[in-house]
This record gives C-alpha cells, structure tokens and sequence, in this order.
C-alpha cells in the first residue's frame, strides 16, 4: 500500500482502522479526557470548604509560604503537556489544534502508567517568544511541564530559555525521553551484539528535536563524534554544506565524503532513525556491518517496517517506536516515570543525572531476571534478554518502581530535589501500590492469545457492535473470528464498516451449513432422553443463534464463543447449556472483575448459582482465586455476609462456615476467611478489630453467599462503582463460552473474547 506521499509502506493500516480510531475518540464522551474531583462535593459543608469561605485559608497559607502549594493544591502531581503541534509525530506541522488528540493521549498515559495527574494545553503560535512567554507564565499551576511535538530549531531555544526561567521541571519529551529510551536500546543492542559503544558507526537520520538530542546523549555516553553521521532531507550533514544548516545541525557535521543516506549506511552499525515513515530502503540496510542495529522511530509508521527489514536483513536487530512489534523504543518508556520520579522530590529540574539514570535503570531492568510475580503479570510467559526483548515494554509493572526510584534518587544527589525521601524502600512500595497490576496483565494476555491464535465464534454477528469486536479481534492478531449470521447482512456490516474484502471472514449460516446434519444428529443423541423430537432439535440448530454457535464448539470447529448483546443472561445461558456441560468436578458461575486504578477486586458467583452449598462455595472460592491469580494478584478471599464471625447471629450463615471448613481441611493455596461484612473485609481499620483473622490485608476476592446479593452487588458498582468492570466472565463449561451483557462496548466483547481464548477464563 502507498502512503500519502506515495512510499510504498505495507504496514499501512487499513480504512476500518481509520474509522475504529475516529470512533475511538468520538464515543461517549469526544477525547480522551475529563477532570474529576478528588474530594466530596456532596453537601453544603463540602461546598463552604472546597470555595468559599473554606478556600481562602490555603489561600493565605499559600500566600504566606509558597511551598505550602504543594500541600492543599493538585500542583504537586500535575504535569502541562503542551505544544504548539509543528511537529507532530512524524506527521509534520499540522497546528496546535491538530495536536490536541496527542497531547490529551500523552496526558491519559501519564495517568495510566505513572499516576500523574495531566492536562494537555495546545499554544497557537509559531512565535517563540509568544510561545516561551504563555508557557513561563502557566508556572504557578503545575509541578512540571512536559513540552511536546514541537519542530526543531524552536524547541531547544524554547526549553532552555524556559528551564533558565521556571523553577519546575521542564522537559522537551521528544528531545531528552526520546534520547534516554534510545540510550537504553543502544546499550543492550550493543551488548547483544558485542559491540563497544565507542567503536560504533551511527547514521542518525533526521537532525531535528529528536535527533539531535539522541546524537547528543550517545556521544555523552562515549560515541566519538566522528563516528555519527547524520542526515536530514537534504542528505548527509557534512562539515561546510552550505544549505539548510543551522547552528544545532552544525554542531554535529563532520568531515565525510557520503552525500547520501545511502553511502552513509554503508559498513554503519547502527541507524537511529527519527525522521519520517519509508526514509529507509530494504537496499539501504543491505550494506550495513553484520548484525546491524535498526532503530527505526518515526511515528506513527517507521522509517522501515519490521517484516521488509527482517527480509533484507534476517542478523538485524531492530526497534520502532510502536507497540505492535518487538522493541518499541518510545519515550512513553519514560516520561510517566521521569516525571514520577521528579514530582515525588519536588524536583526543580530534569537534570542530565536524572536522565542517565532513567537510561541505566530501563536497560538494565531488560537484563534483569523477570521475577515469578512479574512473569505471572506476563500472562506465565518469561520474557528473556535477546534481539526481541532489548528493552522492557511499557507496561512492566517493573518500570514504576525502578525508574521513578533512580530518577528520584538522582534529584536528591544532585541537589535539584526540594524534599528528601528518607526511607528509599518505603519510597519503592509506594510506588508499586500506585500501580494496578491487572492493566498490564491484560495487555500481556493479549500478547500470549496473539501468540497462540485460537477460532473464536461470535455468535451475534449481525449485530454492529459484535461485528466491530470481531473486526478488531481479528485485526489485532488474537484469533480468527467465526461469525455466525446470515451471509449477505454480515458482509454488508462489515462492508459499511470499511472492511474491503468481507470475504476475508468465515461466515456461517444455519440456513446453508454443511454442518447441520451433524450438528443435530450429535444435538439429538444428547437430548432425546431429555423430551426433544428430532424436528426439535433441527429447529433449535437452525433458529438458535446460540445453540449453533455452541455446536460449533462441540464439532471441534472453534475453540471459545462470545454471546450475550442480544440475550439476556438467563436465556442464553439456558441456550448454551443444552449444547455444552459443566466440566468435569465443576459448577459454572461467574466472576465480575472491578479495575480501578490502583486496585482490583473479583466478585463471585454473580450469575447463575442461587443458593450455593458449602461444597459449590468453596469450588467458586478456589477457581476465583486461581483466576485472580492468571491476572496477576496474589488472592485474598474474603466470604461474605451481613454477619462478622457470628454477629449478627442468623441462620444464614451456615453455608457459608461450611465453604470455610472445607478449605480449612484442604492443601492451603490462597489466604481465605469469613464470614465477614464487606467493609470488614475491604477496610483495614475495621478488620485489625478481628487480631485473629487470616487474610493479610483487605481482601481482592469477595465471594458472595448468594445470587441474590451477588448479583445486586455487581450490577450496582457497574453502575454507580467508578470502576471499569470486566464480565461477568463465565466459569466451569466443558468448552469456553462467554456471555456479555447486553450493554457491552465492542471493546468489552474483545477483552472477553482473549480472555477466553488465552485460556485465562474457561
Ligand atoms: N519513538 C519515539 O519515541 C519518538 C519518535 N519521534 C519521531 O521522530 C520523528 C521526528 O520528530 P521530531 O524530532 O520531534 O521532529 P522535528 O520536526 O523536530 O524534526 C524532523 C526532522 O526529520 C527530518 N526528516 C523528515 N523527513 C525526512 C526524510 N525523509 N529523510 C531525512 N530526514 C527527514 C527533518 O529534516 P529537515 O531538517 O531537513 O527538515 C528534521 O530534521 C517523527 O517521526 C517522530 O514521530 C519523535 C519523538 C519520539
Ligand atoms: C512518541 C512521540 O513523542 C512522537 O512520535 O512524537
Ligand atoms: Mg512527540
């Protein structure tokens, strides 16, 4: 496929990508972002103390101290991205307006990775003095600014006139993150290949924000000058070119007698690319030194795609800066943790010690082991060192704690660190408690179904929003959707969402199944007993959607099935229970899954089982606690009631002590108790009033003792909660069906659908 200018880029996305992306940002609420209170704003008392006349006593406090700010304001936490959007990505200048879904982007991910509270800010002006001066005067509202996607040679007049004037940290992200992700890949790259960072060749391409920042940091790192060529659009930068130079450029010209990107890679052993998408030709790196190291960092399409690279050049190691390959050498590695580790000691500069910190802990942290917690967070999968793990991929819970912790410490040592951290051990929990666990866990089992692609039956396909999950399902490379529905409506859904060849996609249609006969046949050898005619059971495999969708899985033609959108839960469990069994020595049930951000909490069995015995208790105990375990926490598993250890007394509780005992008399594998109420079993101040109990803090895995509550209880926190809910997820079946709700986002169907086929729910 061509791309705008007419580079052949086969890795362009498709069309429906284009429209999955617009409808990303459009639904719901447009962008990405909102701003929530952090405190209570419930009643008139609420109110006097948030605005007047409760506000004017920080107000004077501040007035009087202005340290005092980062003690009754969101200042210490909060990070300005902003930009004027002349460079965005690798798109070019497009204006501060078009910035916006970028910066909103990197605000959100500053959030999910670090916990820092963000805001983007777009500046329309090209003026650097206009620019400097808006910035500068925002200083009293943040902890730090973060400047982004603004084009060289204005961004480095911009920070350093902005970090001689403002006493907060102040970071140009495509600059110094950029150079201090590339630093860490260069490091490992070069181990792998044993390789001495000052006897390498670099061709850097690019001499802009990025660029000249990255050249800057290998050559502090030791890359003798000499030994890096770089190169803009008008070709090599060469010591005396009279064209397009600028004192930056010039400062990184050398003597050489290459005039091309070409004749500059010849014998290179590292390009660093930070330019735009297709600069790099399959015959270019052809000529590079033996297993050449490729960075190729445009964004959002690199200067050469993996799969072309690898063919011309199978010895190379290579990176780019997205997350759909191998390697991704991007600054969101960093900033979260810079500025993590910066804010925490009220740090008044990113210093280069900070930065070279960042850089040493990230390469080393891909040297290091991964640890049996962290493995398990990577859905069992041990990540080793190697050419396709050169440096830790964003979401290693790992990076929070190792990152924030060295760029902190660097503050502190050099003496840019406003306040001290006494306790750098305590400092290190904290950081690890602000994360929660199952975000990255679910981006690693979306790895390994990517790895492991099973068929998977949506079994609603007419519907548009199944149609688009499966879309996207099949799209990120986690299996092959095997949508059931009528041919021509499911082609015409999938044309009007923008898929080109709908005939990519295996339909299957009851009215015109070669299936059938068998599908009833088996059908009717397993429900004649059970008060079904033969024409009976023809019709429910021809009419049912969900019975023979389930079929499908018990001819062995699928491997998972996802349902629901149309149903209601009852119904479509009652379907797919005349198809399918429980599995063997178990009882299907279900798991709601509450994602907040710093913490998750497994509610079970929210779906089928009215009255639970002892014995059914103690079954959805343990399995519940075995799938918190697959998504990365360790489980405490609370039994609830309205009763604490026997008060009040009722005789409801029987049930309940009976799950208890029973696990008592089995091998212990997860901490357990009840019965207890749930603010007992969630608040740690409550629960210290019981010295005797056995779980070693709030409990993450409420198990309900009846359907009734369970129900309620999951359906409530969905709705009033604040939570991102996963689920229900179905539990126990002989073959893994899902069923969603009826309200569930094409999203929502995807995450079900790898759960399923990852084998983390079945
Ligand atoms: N992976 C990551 O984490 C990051 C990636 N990037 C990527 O790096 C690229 C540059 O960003 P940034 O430095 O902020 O932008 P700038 O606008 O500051 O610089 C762009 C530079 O790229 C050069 N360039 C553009 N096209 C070509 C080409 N075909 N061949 C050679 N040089 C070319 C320009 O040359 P000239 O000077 O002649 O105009 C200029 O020097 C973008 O694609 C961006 O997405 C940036 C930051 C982080
Ligand atoms: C990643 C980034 O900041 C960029 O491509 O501009
Ligand atoms: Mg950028």
């Amino acid at each position: 496929m061509a791309d705008r200018d007419g580079v052949d880029f086969p890795d362009r996305e498709p069309l429906h990508f284009e429209r999955e992306a617009l409808h990303f940002h459009s639904y719901g609420r447009p962008g990405k972002i909102e701003i929530v209170a952090s405190k209570p704003m419930a009643t008139q008392r609420d109110l006097s103390l948030a605005y007047s006349p409760g506000v004017a006593v920080p107000v004077k406090a501040i007035a009087a101290d202005p340290a005092a700010a980062y003690d009754y304001t969101a200042k210490g936490n909060l990070v300005a991205v902003i930009s004027n959007g002349t460079a965005i990505l690798g798109l070019g200048n497009l204006g501060a307006l078009a910035s916006k879904p970028v910066m909103e982007g990197k605000a959100v991910l500053f959030k999910r990775f670090a916990d820092v509270d963000s805001i983007d800010i777009e500046v329309k002006t090209e003026d650097v003095d206009r620019f400097i001066e808006a910035v500068e005067l925002l200083e009293p509202s943040f902890g730090g600014i973060n400047l982004e996607d603004i084009a060289a040679p204005a961004c480095f007049i911009i920070e350093q006139t902005l970090r001689e004037r403002m006493n907060i940290p102040v970071f140009h992200d495509d600059q110094h993150g950029t150079a201090i992700i590339t630093a860490a890949g260069v490091i490992n790259a070069c181990l792998l290949t044993d390789r001495k960072i000052e006897d390498i060749k670099v061709v850097v391409n690019g001499a802009g924000a990025a660029a000249i920042a990255c050249t800057e940091l290998i050559k502090a790192m030791g890359v003798p000058h000499g030994n890096v060529i770089m190169c803009d659009r008008s070709g090599v930068i060469y010591k005396g070119r009279p064209e397009k130079m600028d004192q930056w450029k010039s400062a990184h010209a050398v003597e050489t007698d290459c005039r091309t990107l070409t004749e500059a890679l010849k014998g290179a052993d590292v390009f660093l690319g930070l330019s735009a998408a297709g600069a790099l030709k399959p015959e270019m790196v052809k000529d590079m030194a033996d297993k050449p190291i490729i960075f190729a960092m445009a964004n959002p399409d690199p200067e050469i795609s993996p799969p072309v690279c690898k063919e011309a050049r199978p010895d190379a190691i290579i990176a780019t800066g997205r997350s759909d390959y191998p390697n991704q050498v991007n600054n969101v590695l960093g900033f979260p943790f810079i500025f993590r580790g910066a804010l925490d000691v009220q740090a008044t500069r990113i210093n280069d010690e900070m930065k070279v910190a960042a850089a040493a802990a990230i390469a080393e942290l891909a040297r290091q082991q991964v640890p049996e917690e962290v493995a398990a967070a990577y859905g069992g999968e041990t990540k080793t060192f190697g050419e396709d793990y050169i440096i830790p991929a964003p979401f290693d819970p790992r990076l929070m704690e190792v990152v924030s912790a060295a760029v902190a410490k660097a503050a502190m040592d050099s003496g840019v660190a406003q306040k001290q951290i006494e306790d750098m051990d305590a400092y290190r929990q904290e950081l690890k408690a602000r994360l929660n666990p199952t975000t990255a866990v679910l981006t690693q089992v979306y790895d390994s179904a990517r790895d492991n692609p099973k068929r998977v039956v949506f079994a609603e396909a007419e519907e548009e929003v199944v149609l688009r999950a499966a879309i996207q399902f099949r799209e990120g490379g986690y299996g092959i959707p095997v949508l059931v529905g009528r041919d021509k409506k499911v082609k015409q859904g999938l044309k009007d969402m923008g898929v080109e060849n709908p005939d990519d996609f295996e339909i299957y249609n009851s009215a015109n199944s070669p299936l059938v006969p068998r599908m009833v046949d088996m059908l009717y050898e397993r429900l004649q007993r059970r008060g079904y005619l033969r024409r009976d059971i023809q019709r429910m495999v021809n009419q049912d959607r969900n019975i023979f969708s389930a079929t499908l899985l018990q001819l062995g033609e699928a491997d998972a099935m996802i349902t629901g959108v149309t149903r209601t839960f009852a119904q479509s469990i009652r379907e797919v229970r005349r198809v399918l069994d429980p599995r063997e020595e178990q009882l299907p049930f279900g798991i709601h899954v509450m994602v907040g951000q710093s913490h998750t909490t497994f509610l079970a069995d929210t779906t089928i089982n009215e009255r639970p015995s002892s014995e059914a208790l103690a079954t959805i105990a343990e399995q519940t606690a075995a799938v918190a375990r697959r998504l990365g926490h360790t489980p405490r598993v609370a039994f609830l009631s309205y009763s604490t250890f026997g008060n009040p007394p009722g005789k409801w509780l029987e049930n309940i002590r009976g799950a208890v005992t029973l696990l008592d008399q089995r091998p212990p594998r997860f901490e357990y108790e009840g019965e207890m109420a749930p603010d007992v079993a969630l608040n740690p101040a409550l629960m210290a009033n019981y010295p005797f109990c056995r779980l070693s803090g709030p409990a993450n895995v409420l198990i309900m003792p009846g359907l009734q509550s369970a129900n309620l209880s999951a359906k409530l926190l969905r709705e009033l909660g604040g939570d991102s809910v996963i689920g229900p997820m179905l539990l126990g079946l002989e073959k893994p069906v899902q069923i969603a709700t009826m309200s569930s986002t094409a999203s929502e169907l995807v995450t079900l659908a790898v759960l399923a086929s990852a084998g983390v729910v079945s």
